[in-house]
């Protein structure tokens, strides 16, 4: 595309044939350096997004923090481009899909920023404990107002912090290093780590919210976390409690919050981060900063002069291996598959990424102490495939995707294994021919705390992908779609009664399957209540978990798994859990 004749001229030396880098916003000058030896850069800050659209088609990498929308025309116009870093962490300002479609690599840096962002979170919880936006405003405005600025003290108080995953944990250490008491959120956080750096984990927000003095977001913006704090849980909070987001805005509904300041559910906000950046004027967010109890910053979590350092030489050193031919380090989009290994693991692929998932949203919500000890193994043809490292990735994608924005590939599936404590055995079972499949994989996790490990088979036939067994159960299902798996007594009945439940809150149910136990597990099931029938009950003898209603019921117990449209709200799970006979719901979305 031409530039027009009211953008700017190109940049004003022609090349010399040495690729150019186009870095449009602040970034710090030790990562330029270094690429300046080797190609053309130009910062050049201040151009409005029509400006940058009529350069692009000049430059072959492009550099940006969270400001620059690097959209699909962006990247289409850019004909040279081959790469495009992210001088910090989120890379929600660049449509990571459309680069990807137009072979360009998208760079970060994940852990450049936390301390920063980890500091400026400390900064702001004494900052609205002690008012010091207010009183800093009030004196400059010549008064002198000590009565109206008392503050209250963070020694001894509780910390609660959600998301206790890279920033999270850090702010949790300095917390505790001021004498507060933090208790955490976070489903997918390992216990031992909690418990070892002083921090008591809860499982639920009704657990958290009515105990702490301070709370403090560090998830990442999912749709799972999109106004997971609203009315009804700020309503659940101390009035005396204030509230902190250094993570992304919309984690906290903002008028709900707007509200609860207005109305004093709520005693003040901690905010560097909001829905719309820059702010508009007017808009719900903007108010918000207004607002006297609250100290707000402009998305300053990363703006330090280390923080910086740090991410323009992780991204620098990245954009000079790309357009050397080199690897990055710290690739967004890197492949997940190669094309030459594409069309044979293609569908393996899908499935392992599926059963992956499954795992998470199935299994590791009600079990966070699991070890992550996995055993992910090939059978049939596919064990003789050697090169699995697409299905190594595409595991720890599955895993990860439902709590995390990390985009996992290839090159930094093993890294993210090791910063999430998931350990992942590969193992090529050769000559059971796959079972009744040519092909078929088993992911077993290994739980020190549970009785049983946790199994999920999957197979593929032709391009669709199945799910064959979950534990005990024999299944055979597509793992796509929203659904329901129900862990039950079949009954008669149960299937109606879950219909009739469903069907009240408008959900609409597209398959439903029963998934009876294995030979194995309904021999053992059909011995233990034999055996339970000849003994009788004795006296004093402990029950753990559910307890069968009669001892024959234990060779009764099914899955049930629907696959469903529409939103599945809390109150739907709350109900299916409270029907006679149902051991336990989990939704599941793939
Ligand atoms: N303001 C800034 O300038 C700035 C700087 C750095 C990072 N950030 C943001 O901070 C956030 C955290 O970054 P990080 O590097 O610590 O990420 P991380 O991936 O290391 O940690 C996120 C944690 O959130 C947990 N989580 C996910 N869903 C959850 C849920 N529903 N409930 C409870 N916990 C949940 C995950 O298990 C994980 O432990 C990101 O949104 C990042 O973009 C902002
Ligand atoms: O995602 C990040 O790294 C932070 O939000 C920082 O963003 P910034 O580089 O625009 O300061």
């Amino acid at each position: 595309m031409a530039p027009s004749a009211d953008t700017p001229s190109p940049p004003p030396s022609p090349t010399q044939g040495r690729p150019k880098i186009l870095v449009p916003e602040k970034v710090s000058s030790e990562g330029l350096a270094l690429l300046r030896t080797l190609y053309e850069v130009d910062t050049r800050t201040g151009l409005s997004a029509d400006d940058i659209l009529a350069l692009i088609p000049h430059y072959h990498g492009l550099i940006v923090r969270s400001e620059t929308k690097v959209t699909a025309s962006l990247l289409a116009a850019g004909h040279k481009l081959r790469v495009v870093a992210r001088a910090g962490v989120g890379v929600d300002n660049i449509d990571v899909e459309a680069a990807t479609k137009h072979g360009i690599i998208v760079v970060n840096s994940p852990a450049g920023n936390i301390v920063a962002a980890a500091e400026h979170t400390i900064a702001l919880l004494l900052a609205t404990a002690r008012n010091v936006g207010r009183a800093d405003a009030s004196l400059k405005a010549g008064k002198w107002e000590r009565s109206k600025l008392v503050g209250v003290e963070v020694g001894h108080k509780t910390l609660g912090i959600i998301g206790l995953g890279k920033v999270g944990m850090k702010v949790a250490r300095m917390a505790i290093g001021l004498g507060m008491k933090v208790t955490a959120l976070d489903p997918y956080a390992s216990p031992e780590v909690a418990k070892s750096a002083g921090v008591s984990l809860v499982s639920s927000l009704g657990d958290l919210l009515p105990v702490v003095d301070f709370l403090t977001i560090h998830t990442p913006l999912l749709a799972s976390t999109l106004n997971l704090l609203g009315e009804d849980e700020l309503k659940k909070m101390k009035p005396s409690a204030r509230v902190l987001n250094v993570a992304r805005g919309g984690v906290y509904n903002e008028e709900a919050l707007l509200r609860g300041l207005d109305e004093g559910w709520i005693a003040g906000a901690g905010l560097d981060v909001f829905t719309k950046e820059p702010l508009v004027e007017g808009s719900v967010a903007a108010r918000l900063a207004a607002h006297e109890r609250v100290v707000a910053t402009p998305h300053l979590g990363a703006s330090t002069v280390e923080a910086q350092e740090n991410v323009s030489m992780d991204v620098c050193t990245q954009v000079l291996e790309i357009l050397r031919g080199g690897l990055p380090t710290a690739a967004v989009n890197a492949p997940l598959i190669l094309p030459e290994e594409y069309r044979r693991l293609q569908p393996f692929v899908k499935l392992v990424e599926k059963m992956g998932s499954l795992y998470t949203q199935h299994y590791a919500r009600n079990s966070p102490s699991s070890s992550r000890h996995f055993e992910l193994s090939y059978h049939g043809e596919l064990a003789g495939i050697s090169n699995t490292r697409p299905l190594f990735a595409a595991l720890v994608k599955g895993l990860v995707s439902p709590i995390s924005d990390a985009n996992v590939n290839i090159v930094n599936a093993t890294l993210i294994t090791k910063d999430r404590g998931i350990a992942i055995d590969e193992k090529h079972v050769r000559g059971d021919g796959g079972g009744a499949h040519a092909s078929a994989v088993t992911l077993r996790s290994f739980d020190a705390g549970a009785a049983e490990e946790q199994v999920i088979e999957g197979y593929v036939s032709g391009k669709s992908i199945f799910i064959s067994k979950l534990d005990r159960f024999t299944a055979n299902f597509h793992p796509e779609g929203t659904l329901l798996i129900l862990h039950n007594y079949d009954e008669p009945g149960k299937i109606g009664h879950v219909g009739m439940v469903v069907g009240r809150h408008g959900i609409n149910i597209t398959f439903m399957q029963v998934a009876g136990l294995n030979r194995e597990a309904r021999a053992k099931a059909e011995a233990t209540a034999a055996s339970s029938v000849a003994d009788g009950p004795v006296e004093g003898d402990a029950v753990d978990g559910p307890a069968p209603m009669e001892g024959i019921q234990l060779t009764k117990e099914a899955l049930m798994i629907l696959g469903v449209d529409g939103e599945v709200s809390p109150e739907v799970l709350e109900d299916l859990r409270r029907a006679e006979g149902i051991l336990d719901v989990s939704l599941v979305r793939l």
